[in-house]
């Protein structure tokens, strides 16, 4: 639709004044101006409330006109002013070709310029740009030809910075990279992108979060007085600290004698027994006791929490492809069921037998503090409580357990690393002598190659999203509010100028050079307000069991296995199913 002379005066009239290239070739491609108004005009500045005054009187006072320009950017407005006014002035001119000023005829044209509005602002909510999306399915199918997430954003990096957007099934998301961007946006914006969003993960998710968001998906006022209580009941109960040590040492003892026979012609799998370990000492801190391994209830729920954490992977992938997001339905209602009618009945069920013998005054652990809670104070309720051990079991066994699976592969692909981490244990604390947390401080190398596991294995390599609440500017680029975050964390990991060779297991890259730097960029548990809970605990298990079971054995690879380091990534970059053998130190 060519532009009308009027609309073109007001244009030129506007260049006249205006200090900013009014770019006519632009106009001319975008509104399909005539090409004899293309050219450009460079002129002296003018206010912006003139300029809009001069397109009312084209435009005859219009209110709806004038709210866009107030929510866009001075540029846009005026082409979209220019735009309206063709498409008003075109209205007019066929309106006056037919016969009488119908009613209808009236409605349809104010039906076209709200169409025109609406396309207007949802089309100039500003995202930092990013790779090309397609209709409907967005980036999905570039992200599989990268093979994962991470690589699709470590390629995406390169070309367009450290914050740029995507799209997955029609939702725009905006990946944050490098930590000077994380440091800005987590710490320094940390107001306005501490909250999760109910939008997150599945419909599930999202309904049982309205009514119980547990801890990891409460939104940021609600989430602010759960995480301050449970980080500071945990702490009294022993997180992180060394009263802590003797459970887990049981822990670790109960796992050696139960599923490891140092024989060298029985390989184990310990996928999905090591979470059973790091699971316990949970129970220990929430409901003051550990669970055999033979419990069938306990098993049950250890099995459906596996499960549930697979489809919760699988639906979220569905979730993003439109059209067959309706497979998504079972997915969904398999993990509702999984955590419905097993995981959170068991757990209320421990809930029930610990209000039976619940003394106020003298708390046992940290259900005892939530139900005492519960009764006295806002925002926290007897069905949540559930949901807060739910998750500290969901966010801290996988994670701590697959952790711990990375720091054996990497044992058994580097038997010379191994053995300077033995030859370190058995001067530092001996064959005889359990380990204690206190001794990483002497024992920087074992201390340095779980370190450079956590690093190089990434396993939270999105981290949990984040949302912004505001429109905040990072790394100089706006990102709206309500925007969801992929922090990608690969990025600090495995940046070669921090880390040189960043995916070669090196762990006396912590021993030499700039260590603080170092130390300050390995951020596998996050960083801000909303970074991982459990990191203190989280280290003193790892630390514990790995120099436990490097002390007592030696560990290899069976002769005919083919696994790699290569991740496999679902909603943790997990390490391939292996097989591992266990022999008395000194056999090998
Ligand atoms: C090696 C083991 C672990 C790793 C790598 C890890 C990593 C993470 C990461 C990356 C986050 C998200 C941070 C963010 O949103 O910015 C997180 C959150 C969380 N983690 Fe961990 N974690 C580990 C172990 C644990 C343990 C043992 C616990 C339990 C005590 C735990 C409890 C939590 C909780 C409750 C959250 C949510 C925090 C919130 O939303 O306020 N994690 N973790």
């Amino acid at each position: 639709m060519p532009a009308s002379s009027d609309t073109w005066k007001a244009a030129e009239e506007y260049a006249n004044f205006s200090s900013t290239k009014f770019n006519h070739k632009l106009c001319t491609k975008k509104f399909n101006m005539p090409l004899a108004m293309s050219g450009e005009l460079v002129a002296e500045p003018m206010s912006k409330l003139l300029f809009l005054d001069k397109l009312d009187s084209f435009l005859g006072k219009n209110a709806l006109l004038r709210s866009i320009s107030k929510s866009d950017s001075f540029d846009n407005c005026i082409y979209s002013l220019a735009h309206l006014t063709c498409r008003t002035q075109s209205i007019k001119q066929n309106m006056e070709l037919l016969e009488g000023k119908d009613a209808c005829m009236t409605l349809s044209a104010f039906a076209v310029l709200l169409l025109v509005i609406y396309y207007v602002r949802t089309h100039c909510k500003r995202y930092p740009s990013g790779p090309r999306a397609l209709p409907f399915i967005g980036n999905l199918h570039q992200i599989r030809r990268s093979k994962s997430i991470v690589n699709f954003c470590e390629q995406n990096r390169k070309i367009y910075g450290d914050v740029f957007t995507i799209e997955i099934g029609g939702t725009k998301r905006v990946v944050v990279s490098g930590y000077k961007a994380m440091h800005e946006l987590l710490i320094l914006h940390a107001d306005c992108t501490s909250t999760r969003s109910i939008k997150a993960f599945t419909k599930t998710i999202q309904e049982d979060s309205k009514v119980n968001p547990g801890l990891v998906w409460a939104p940021f006022p609600q989430w602010k007085n759960i995480r301050k209580f449970a980080f500071t009941e945990l702490k009294k109960e022993g997180m992180g600290k060394s009263i802590m040590e003797l459970q887990i040492l049981e822990e670790i003892d109960q796992y050696t004698s139960t599923f490891i026979q140092p024989n060298l012609s029985k390989p184990i799998n310990m996928h999905l027994t090591l979470p059973q370990a790091t699971c316990n000492i949970i129970s220990q801190l929430v409901f003051g006791r550990r669970f055999e391994y033979n419990d069938e209830e306990f098993n049950r729920m250890m099995r459906a929490l596996n499960e549930s954490m697979g489809l919760i992977s699988q639906a979220t992938t569905l979730r993003n492809i439109p059209f067959i997001s309706f497979l998504m339905k079972s997915v969904i209602m398999r993990e509702q069921h999984l955590k419905r009618d097993v995981m959170i009945p068991t757990i209320r069920k421990y809930i029930e037998e610990h209000k039976k013998s619940l003394d106020p005054a003298a708390p046992r652990d940290l259900i005892d503090k939530l139900l005492i809670a519960a009764n006295s104070q806002h925002g926290f309720s007897e069905s949540n409580a559930a949901f807060v051990s739910f998750h500290l079991y969901a966010a801290g066994s996988e994670t701590t357990a697959t952790t711990l699976r990375w720091a054996l592969l990497f044992m058994c692909k580097h038997p010379d690393i191994k053995r300077i981490v033995q030859l370190e244990i058995d001067e530092q604390i001996g064959l005889d002598h359990a380990a204690s947390y206190k001794d990483h401080l002497h024992m920087p190398y074992t201390d340095a190659v779980l370190m450079e596991t956590m690093r190089i294995s990434n396993v939270v390599a999105t981290s949990l999203p984040h949302y912004t609440s505001a429109d905040i500017f990072i790394d100089g680029k706006m990102i709206p509010a309500d925007t969801e975050i992929l922090l990608n964390m690969a990025s600090v990991l495995h940046d070669e100028t921090v880390f040189e060779d960043p995916t070669k297991f090196k762990p006396e890259r912590y021993l030499t050079g700039n260590i603080a730097l170092k130390k300050q960029r390995t951020i596998p548990f996050g960083i801000g307000k909303r970074a991982c809970l459990g990191e203190s605990l989280a280290k003193m298990e790892l630390f514990l069991f790995f120099v436990t079971l490097m002390q007592k054995y030696d560990v290899c690879l069976p002769p005919e296995s083919a696994v790699t380091t290569d991740p496999v990534t679902t909603l943790l970059n997990m390490p391939q199913s292996y097989d591992i053998l266990f022999s008395p130190r000194g056999y090998l």
